[in-house]
């Protein structure tokens, strides 16, 4: 990064500091490679001379607003001018064409208001101080002015303030392209009031976030030729459905429900629920309320922006039901029954949650038992069917348990689409996709690995794009620049993506009923044997390592298998495709002959390898 400086005793530094992360100090003598340098907190540091950065002691004292002004480009300079800036509350700063914005953890209204809007509507970019008005205002002006379809990316680990940009980059669209006198309620109206709704049952509280959003989004703007908002569609993906049935305390499940089991009693009665304590898909977490949030309050708040966004009053009650009955079958718990590897329903208990269940789902309550503890195999003869032992039986619960809420996730954003409306004459829009940072974790999973593999994507598109443009720009204005260095990652992307990559192997490791997460493993420690960006942690049998951009990766291949495969279990389809509740029987439709004849899989990571190139596909991004 940037050009290497000529550090000399007596030079201003910044050496490396386990808990600032950076300190400043002066060289105090040199020797080969070694530097001795005294830092401003008064220690003495060694250090080798490629880890001390040259500081600029011209820095204005607030510092500036474009970081391509820092006379160093480098880590500590660049958090540096941050941390000063975020002294002053000026959470905003470019880098060229785009902002970093720092999470000031405190509403900051007079940044967001109808006079700041005012402001940026059609101001230069870079005329005004760093916002997210002034990229939404560049988005909408070149989609207006050139004809252009742009994407804005808000990217960022997570609890760093994604969602909250989000909505203020559709405030401020909505404001430019807003309709007013307009009878009812507008579009833009109703995709700002479709967050309540996506969060209260796409959130939840995780370690870093009280209000993490579980789910990658991506809302498309249209406009029509006056540039006024014309419709508006929300595609989600990767929600994380794990955490339906396992947390770890400090984190809790979805919001809705503990929304629900703070429910007024007429309503909580009516679904038999109790104390969001005594349910198994809650408990296994100490923590059931979250400072700040009042679940009771939320549960009406998120009741009204259902009627706002075209639910009506019996497809809520449905949807609650359905919420119901998951928290109940995750009390369904299974004893070993009298022939080898089955099992039963443990006890009075757990079967007043499995009649409970069948009730709210409206379906035959020994068909959801049957479901649970047992299998059919089809083969070309008969069909056989299998009991399951407790474990099993465990698993085939959670598996209906998350099967059922990703479809209720899915059908509630398709019915805010649908109520939103599209406009299919529309030839201009604005994307604004709001997806998890790269993630890397004590543990990282099939999630992580999805996840940074969409970073991969985008740290591409940055390096073909934003570093390309800007150096022939440098070359076309014919300023001395030296290369700004950055890592293709070609080679990672190649690793994931390509034929016989590790998508690839995934999806043929599914579709041999033999495998497991460890022959899937070795597969890839063969495979990929020469591979610089892979590698095989030492004494380790199924772990992996991806060499990513931003850092080394290990993955744990344990449940990869099962978390690419969507697929239902045919039980449980054709129990709930036989609901008398007819939105139950709604969310599992019958398959068209062809595909329920072939297998069922179909695997997220393929989906999701489609879905990143389909999200930029031939948009401008920021
Ligand atoms: N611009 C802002 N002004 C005020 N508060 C903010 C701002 N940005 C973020 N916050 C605060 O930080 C919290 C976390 O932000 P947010 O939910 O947007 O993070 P995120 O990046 O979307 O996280 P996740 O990936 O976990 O969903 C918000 O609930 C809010 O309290």
């Amino acid at each position: 990064m940037g050009t290497p400086a000529n550090i000399i005793v007596g030079s201003h530094v910044w050496v490396e500091d386990p808990t600032l992360a950076w300190i400043d100090g002066e060289v105090l003598s040199i020797k080969n490679n070694e530097v001795h340098v005294q830092t401003s907190n008064g220690k003495k540091v060694t250090t080798d001379r490629s880890k001390v950065f040259p500081k600029d002691m011209e820095a204005p004292p607030g510092g500036v607003d474009d970081m391509t002004r820092l006379s160093y480009l480098h880590e500590p300079g660049v958090l540096q001018n941050l941390a000063t800036r975020y002294e002053l509350n000026e959470i905003y700063t470019y880098t060229g064409s785009i902002l970093i914005a720092v999470n000031p953890f405190q509403r900051l209204p007079h940044l967001y208001d109808t006079h700041m809007m005012e402001q940026y509507k059609g101001a230069d970019f870079g005329e005004l101080s760093p916002h997210v008005f002034a990229i939404a205002d560049v988005a909408y002006r070149e989609m207006i002015n050139e004809g252009k379809n742009n994407s804005i990316l808000v990217s960022g680990e997570s609890g760093a303030g994604k969602t909250e940009t989000t909505k203020m980059l559709m405030r401020y669209l909505a404001h430019l392209g807003g309709r007013s006198g307009v009878e009812g309620r507008t579009v833009e109206q109703q995709v700002l009031e479709s967050n309540p709704v996506l969060e209260a049952f796409g959130n939840a509280k995780t370690v870093r976030n009280n209000n993490s959003s579980r789910f990658g989004k991506f809302v498309e703007i249209q406009f029509d030729k006056t540039g006024r908002i014309s419709g508006a569609a929300i595609r989600t993906y990767l929600l994380e459905r794990s955490r339906v049935c396992q947390i770890n305390t400090p984190e809790r499940n979805y919001h809705c429900f503990y929304f629900l089991c703070a429910a007024p009693h007429e309503d909580t009665q009516r679904y038999k629920l109790a104390d969001a304590r005594s349910f198994h898909y809650l408990n296994q977490s100490s923590c059931i309320e979250v400072e700040g949030i009042n679940d009771a309050e939320e549960y009406l708040a998120t009741r009204r922006a259902m009627d706002i966004v075209g639910i009506n009053e019996e497809e809520q009650e449905a949807i609650f039901r359905v919420v119901a009955a998951v928290l109940h079958i995750g009390n369904i718990n299974f004893a070993k029954g009298k022939e080898v590897d089955s099992s039963v329903i443990q006890d009075d208990n757990s079967r007043f949650h499995l009649n409970t269940a069948s009730e709210l789902l409206e379906c035959d309550c020994n068909n959801l038992e049957k479901a649970l503890i047992t299998r059919e195999i089809v083969t070309p003869e008969e069909i056989i069917t299998r009991t399951l032992d407790p474990e099993s039986a465990l698993a085939s619960r959670d598996a209906l348990a998350k099967t059922i809420y990703s479809r209720l996730f899915d059908w509630i954003v398709e019915k805010i689409n649908v109520s939103i409306g599209q406009d299919p004459n529309s030839k201009q829009l604005i994307g604004v996709l709001d997806i998890y940072g790269f993630e890397s974790f004590k543990i990282n999973s099939f999630e992580q690995l999805c996840i940074n593999y969409t970073n991969e994507k985008l740290q591409q598109h940055f390096n073909q794009h934003v570093f390309k443009m800007e150096q022939e720009e440098y070359t076309r204005e014919e300023i001395n620049w030296s290369y700004i260095e950055f890592v293709d990652n070609q080679d990672v992307l190649d690793l994931i993506e390509k034929k016989g990559g590790l998508i690839a192997l995934l999806d043929e490791a599914c579709m041999f009923p033999r495998s497991t997460h460890e022959t899937f493993a070795q597969k890839l420690y063969t495979t990929f044997k020469n591979n610089k960006r892979f590698v095989k942690p030492k004494l380790s049998r199924t772990d992996f390592t991806v060499v990513h951009y931003a850092g080394d990766v290990t993955y744990q291949a344990d449940h990869f298998l099962d978390k690419n495969k969507d697929y239902v279990v045919a039980e449980h389809q054709d129990l709930l495709n036989a609901s008398s509740c007819p939105f139950v029987a709604s969310l599992f439709p019958t398959l068209p002959e062809e595909s329920s004849k072939s297998s069922k899989f179909s695997s997220i990571g393929s989906r999701f390898k489609a879905a990143t190139s389909v999200s930029h596909g031939d948009l401008e991004l920021y």
